[in-house]
């Protein structure tokens, strides 16, 4: 038994790809072949008969348009010879067509009855066609479907009297011994001989039925894609066809919208045992899927992802259910009176409340039902009238293999909960082939490809960064991306993609990653975005494992991060203001990320690429106690004061600092204390201490004057200053010392400064740009933890933010 699909019939070389494949399957025994109307050919049937209801003439248009496609396929296929019965035979199909159209066109009005015999010349003539093209390479009969196919009288999707129907089909096919048929899907006929349609998708159906009645070695569903596949490939780029698949769970993933077949097709071949094989007309070599009752151990758990959308939940509540037999079986009796399809149930122990989910369509009558039955028990305010909650999607994960498998449902709720997504509710029923979850419409993409790589791509995850502040530090950030992505991938399993860039005025985006070697040209073209427009762009474009990556020093994007977390996308920061503003803020910020399941991460904030604040929380963790610190953590201080000596001005030391990149965009905070004081304040949190900035005493060796204007006067006041800056450095020198601006934290109070040290302090040593810390603490009480080395520049920062992305990504 051979089904082909609407796009396997399409155009008349399609129709040659199905007949061929009908062939070769003839030469293994007798074929039937079902087929569906020539792809489109359904839609612009109805759309006629709607036209032609409505009083719009241009139906006639429209059938000649259709009638046009369907002679020219005859051409296209038949011999000059072949041609004239077939040509009269549609010619024929569409006079008929016509003339039904005529008439709901008169009468202004097309009823259920008269849309499906209107459906049903797509298949009629579409079935004809081809068995004129096939038989004029091997004998084939035609056989109307209306005949074979007995169902009651209900328009538009009729129910099929299996019984009934294989003994038509028996009947037939004793008659009628042909090696080929080839069959109309999607129609039958009631009882009276009215023609009926089986719903859209109905000619999978047929097949089926077909199949059964004949008890057919195996069904096969020729269709556009290779097999069912792991997740809809709309949604998931890297979903890949499912080789075998009990017929459990083929009925569930088509039912929740696996579209390659349609749901009640695999009930007639399962109580048969029939395998059920969907394979790619424009690719047979592929494998397909195969349907089968016991299909071999795969090594994924689960079996497929699925989703289906447009779903409303409707909440029953009320202190009046508790411990009251009766109230669902009221509930669902109502709903069913109204013929509204329950598609999940779930009910807290508590029976407090009972939800339930049917289409969104549904609703108004749901609500209507429902609190009509509950009337008196609403009045009397002992139940709630009923609350729908719309906008939802059920996405589910099906697989017989999850059954007895601890810890499916865990990292099913670790990945979403991790990407944000809220789960408003769950079922699985104790066959546990499927657990389904309700969750907002808009996080169906984000949750079905953190789902695909939760269960089918363990060694696989795409990151999204969003970019903010491409200067020194995020241009050698990309560029390192740049250079690392492929062996991310091959070695980490990570796809980090660069989804947007924004500096001040413009925001690039690309949702499937930014060409980082072309970026400034693409940023300098880009249009204008602000940093709430950025933040809504995050939000917006909801994809999974999502990182803001703040590469600016810019205090207004701080302000940004909590909404951010409280949606679970990541931060990571070199920016110290979040970190080193109000403790309350610092506090929150950490928290939102322990909420929401993320990671707000700045270890640049102190040291640069230095693994301090890592460190911090290793000893912190582990239990030790961090009792004093003692620090260098200005790289630009650190270089100044090891650069200066006289011999050429303070202030060019200073431009010095700030051309090589390590001083902040604007360095008098490098040169007021006030970085290194921020520095400290971080540390001390760090370590568990709930300082405040105005705690940090911070001991200038700067004249006031410095600090009174803009950037080049700061650079002018430097220079008025000479004397002060070559009288600091001789006093050290004459004593055998040298100048390092010092952090210190001890018992709650933390301070930094200029000093003159000597060659026995620890710091006295630090040479360019370096760093240091020193970690007194209960475990190491005599000789300190050091860490040491570079801590500033753009190259070694980009390295630490690079590191706590992957962090984050890891997570
Ligand atoms: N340079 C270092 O050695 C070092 C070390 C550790 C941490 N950091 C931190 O890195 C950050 C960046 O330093 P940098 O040297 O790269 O500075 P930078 O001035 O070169 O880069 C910052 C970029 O951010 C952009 N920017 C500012 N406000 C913005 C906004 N609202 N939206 C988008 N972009 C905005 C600026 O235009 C600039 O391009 C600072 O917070 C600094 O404290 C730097
Ligand atoms: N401006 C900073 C950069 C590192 O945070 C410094 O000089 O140390």
């Amino acid at each position: 038994m051979l089904k082909f699909g609407g796009t396997s019939v399409a155009s008349a070389e399609n129709i040659e790809k199905s007949c061929a494949i009908a062939l070769h399957a003839l030469a293994g025994g007798p074929v039937v072949m079902v087929v569906s109307a020539l792809g489109g050919t359904t839609d612009a049937l109805i759309g006629a008969g709607r036209a032609a209801a409505s009083g719009d003439s241009r139906y006639r248009e429209a059938l000649a348009q259709l009638q046009q496609r369907h002679l020219a396929a005859a051409q296209a296929l038949l011999p000059p010879a072949g041609q004239p019965d077939v040509t009269a035979t549609l010619t024929q199909g569409f006079s008929e067509l016509t003339q039904l159209c005529d008439g709901v066109f008169a009468l202004g009005e097309l009823s259920a009855r008269t849309l499906d015999r209107l459906m049903s010349y797509g298949e009629l003539l579409s079935s004809q066609l081809v068995c004129a093209v096939i038989g004029g390479k091997t004998p084939a009969a035609w056989a109307d479907a209306r005949q074979l196919i007995r169902t009651n009288s209900c328009f538009g999707k009729a129910e099929v009297d299996p019984a009934a129907t294989r003994q038509l089909v028996q009947a037939f096919g004793q008659k009628h011994a042909h090696a080929l048929w080839v069959v109309p899907g999607f129609i039958g006929a009631d009882a009276e001989g009215t023609t009926t349609t089986l719903g859209r998708g109905g000619s999978d159906y047929t097949a089926a039925l077909l199949a059964a009645a004949l008890d057919a070695d195996k069904l096969e569903i020729w269709t556009d894609v290779s097999g069912m596949m792991t997740a809809d490939p709309r949604l998931v780029a890297r979903a890949r066809p499912i080789a075998g698949i009990s017929y459990q769970e083929a009925m569930e993933l088509s039912y929740f919208g696996a579209k390659v077949l349609y749901p009640p097709t695999i009930q007639p071949v399962m109580e048969r045992g029939i395998p059920l094989w969907i394979k790619n007309t424009f690719a047979p070599a592929d494998y397909g899927t195969l349907v089968e009752v016991d299909p071999p151990h795969s090594p994924d758990v689960v079996r497929g992802l699925s989703s289906i959308g447009q779903l409303a939940l409707l909440n029953l509540e009320g202190s009046g259910m508790v411990g009251i037999p009766g109230f669902s079986k009221r509930l669902f009796e109502a709903l069913a009176r109204k013929r509204i399809n329950v598609v999940l149930i779930t009910q807290s122990s508590s029976e407090y409340s009972i939800c339930v989910g049917v289409a969104a369509a549904d609703v108004p009558a749901a609500r209507a039902v429902v609190d009509a039955e509950f009337a008196p028990e609403i009045g009397a305010g002992r139940i709630a009238p009923l609350r729908p909650e719309l906008g939802l999607a059920i996405v589910a994960l099906v697989g017989e293999n999850m059954k007895n498998h601890p810890g499916i449902s865990g990292r099913l709720f670790g990945a979403l909960g991790q990407n944000g997504v809220n789960i408003r509710a769950i079922a699985q029923g104790s066959s546990e082939r499927n657990i389904s979850t309700v969750i907002r419409s808009e996080d169906v993409p984000k949750a079905i490809n953190v789902l695909h790589e939760a269960f089918f791509e363990p060694a696989y995850k795409q990151v999204n960064l969003y970019v903010l502040g491409p200067g020194n530090v995020g241009g050698k950030l990309l560029a390192q991306l740049a250079q690392q992505q492929a062996h991310l991938q091959q070695q980490l399993g990570l796809q980090v993609r660069v989804v947007a860039i924004a500096n001040r005025r413009h925001c690039v985006v690309d949702e499937n990653g930014l060409d980082l070697a072309t970026w400034p040209a693409a940023l300098a073209a880009a249009g204008p975005c602000t940093l709430d427009e950025f933040t809504q762009l995050i939000l917006s474009r909801n994809l999974r494992n999502s990182i803001l990556v703040d590469v600016t020093a810019n205090p207004a994007a701080a302000d940004h991060y909590a909404a951010l977390l409280e949606k679970s996308v990541a931060v990571v920061a070199c920016n110290k203001v979040a970190a080193s503003s109000a403790y309350a803020n610092y506090a929150r910020l950490k928290g939102l990320a322990q909420d929401f399941n993320t990671r707000f991460l700045f270890e640049t904030n102190v040291g640069a690429g230095l693994p301090i604040i890592g460190t911090l929380g290793d000893l912190t963790r582990s239990g030790d106690v961090v009792r004093r610190l003692e620090a260098v953590l200005s790289g630009t201080l650190n270089f100044v004061f090891n650069n200066y000596d006289g011999s050429r001005p303070f202030a060019e030391v200073v431009r010095q600092a700030q051309a090589e990149g390590y001083t902040e965009p604007d360095p008098r905070l490098d040169l007021s204390g006030t970085d290194v004081a921020r520095k400290i304040l971080i540390l001390a949190r760090e370590a568990g201490h709930p300082l405040e900035m105005s705690d940090v005493q911070i001991e200038s060796f700067l004249p006031a004057s410095c600090l009174e204007g803009d950037v080049e006067a700061f650079y002018e006041q430097l220079a008025v200053h000479e004397a002060h800056f070559r009288a600091l450095y001789d006093a050290a020198t004459a004593a055998g010392k040298r100048l390092k601006f010092v952090a210190r934290y001890a018992d709650g109070t933390a301070a930094v400064g200029l000093q003159a040290v000597l060659p026995s302090h620890d710091v006295y040593e630090l040479r360019g740009k370096d760093n240091i810390v020193l970690f007194y603490t209960d475990r190491y009480s005599e000789q300190p933890l050091v860490i040491k080395g570079a801590g500033a520049g753009a190259e070694v920062t980009a390295a630490g933010v690079f590191a706590d992305i992957i962090r984050a990504a890891r997570l």
